[in-house]
């Protein structure tokens, strides 16, 4: 195959399309000049579930748009299923399905009526729509209330709906702006199930979210977004193993500033801890391990022999909010109320 077939010129996707989603250098920036997205290449293989994840005002929604052909980048190209985003909007509008921030469905319709919509929007044919719209009601199990007026569901209810209203012509990628933003733990559950059961169905999934907690339970990848920036990109147990291992939090029966100090320096002098990152507490001393079995018996062994007494010991494992924190330097990384303020280059893993 020649290099010039295999790029994407517009006339449909290239034979060897490896990627559902590929990026490349995109910048957007909005009439009022903020630069919302700076410099994003990303790629995302057919069937993974890829996670997006980034505080408020990071660059996430104005990123999804941009994919799903709403908004055209500044600079640099995407393409989505092969089909570039500027170039073959239709194409890639049919091989997506968009689920936005705001639900989409009409209230006043019930979700049997709201899927036989989608399917005439989507022009999915006549003879297909009764069996597709009863599967979809099965899969996001509303169909006890197939024929009640939505405008009294819940907010996950409704949710669900809009989820099966995306999936009606059944796109082979699926973007998720934030889907489970405002809704109770019980209901966000509900969606990450269905989310999963189309990924193993074989969808391509792009999740944006704003929980850490969201983006570890759901995704194989994910990329860390600040700034209109991507600051790295992994698997979430590769990104949280980058952080440096478990956190060893010790509670000294003295925490006195000396006694502190020659805890740390009997751990110190074990080969595992030479280099490791010490932070002496309030009761004691954190640091963060590689942790295994023999590791933590040496470390208690070490306190023994200086005698020094250890009254409450904790280790937590690294989550996704310790790996934002690593990337932002000392600046204070809160995800959840989208504060995090320093730039940081990006990190592959
Ligand atoms: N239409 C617009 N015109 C100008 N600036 C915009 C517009 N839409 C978004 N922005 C700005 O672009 C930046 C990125 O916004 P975006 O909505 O993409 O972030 P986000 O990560 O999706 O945030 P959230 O989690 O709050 O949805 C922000 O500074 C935002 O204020």
């Amino acid at each position: 195959m020649s290099l010039e077939k295999s790029k994407n010129t517009g006339t449909g996707p290239s034979d060897d399309t490896t990627y559902a989603i590929s990026a490349q250098d995109v910048h957007i920036t909005y009439e009022d000049g903020t630069e919302a997205v700076q410099g994003l290449s990303l790629e995302v293989e057919r069937g993974e579930f890829f996670g997006f994840l980034g505080p408020n005002g990071a660059g996430k929604t104005t990123t999804i748009k941009s994919l799903v052909t709403l908004l055209h980048p500044t600079q640099g190209a995407i393409q989505v299923e092969g089909f570039d985003t500027v170039e073959d909007p239709l194409a890639v509008r049919e091989s997506v399905g968009y689920m936005a921030q705001e639900t989409s469905i009409d209230r006043e319709l019930t979700p049997r009526e709201n899927l036989r919509l989608a399917c005439e929007l989507y022009g999915v044919s006549k003879s297909e729509r009764a069996d597709r719209i009863e599967k979809l009601l099965d899969l996001v199990d509303l169909q006890d209330v197939a024929d009640e007026r939505s405008e009294k569901f819940s907010g996950g209810m409704k949710k669900r709906l809009d989820a099966a209203t995306v999936l009606v012509h059944r796109p082979p990628v699926v973007f998720l702006d934030e889907p489970t933003t405002g809704l109770d733990p019980e209901a966000r559950r509900r969606l990450w199930d269905y989310f999963k059961r189309i990924n193993e169905e074989g969808t391509t999934v792009f999740l944006t979210t704003q929980y850490l907690e969201e983006a570890d339970h759901l995704c194989d990848r994910l990329s860390l977004i600040q700034d209109g920036q991507v600051v790295a990109t992994g698997a979430p147990e590769t990104l949280k193993s980058s952080v440096g291992g478990d956190l060893f939090e010790v509670t000294l029966a003295d925490p006195s500033k000396s006694r502190t100090e020659r805890a740390i320096r009997a751990v110190r002098k074990l080969d595992q801890f030479a280099e490791a990152s010490f932070e002496t507490t309030e009761n004691g001393f954190t640091v963060r391990t590689e942790r295994d079995s023999e590791t933590t018996s040496e470390f208690f062994a070490a306190l023994n022999g200086a005698n020094i007494t250890v009254t409450d010991f904790n280790i937590q494992s690294p989550t996704l909010d310790d790996v934002f924190l690593a990337l932002t330097a000392d600046e204070s990384a809160d995800v959840a109320s989208g504060t995090v303020t320093e730039s940081a280059p990006e990190v592959s893993l």
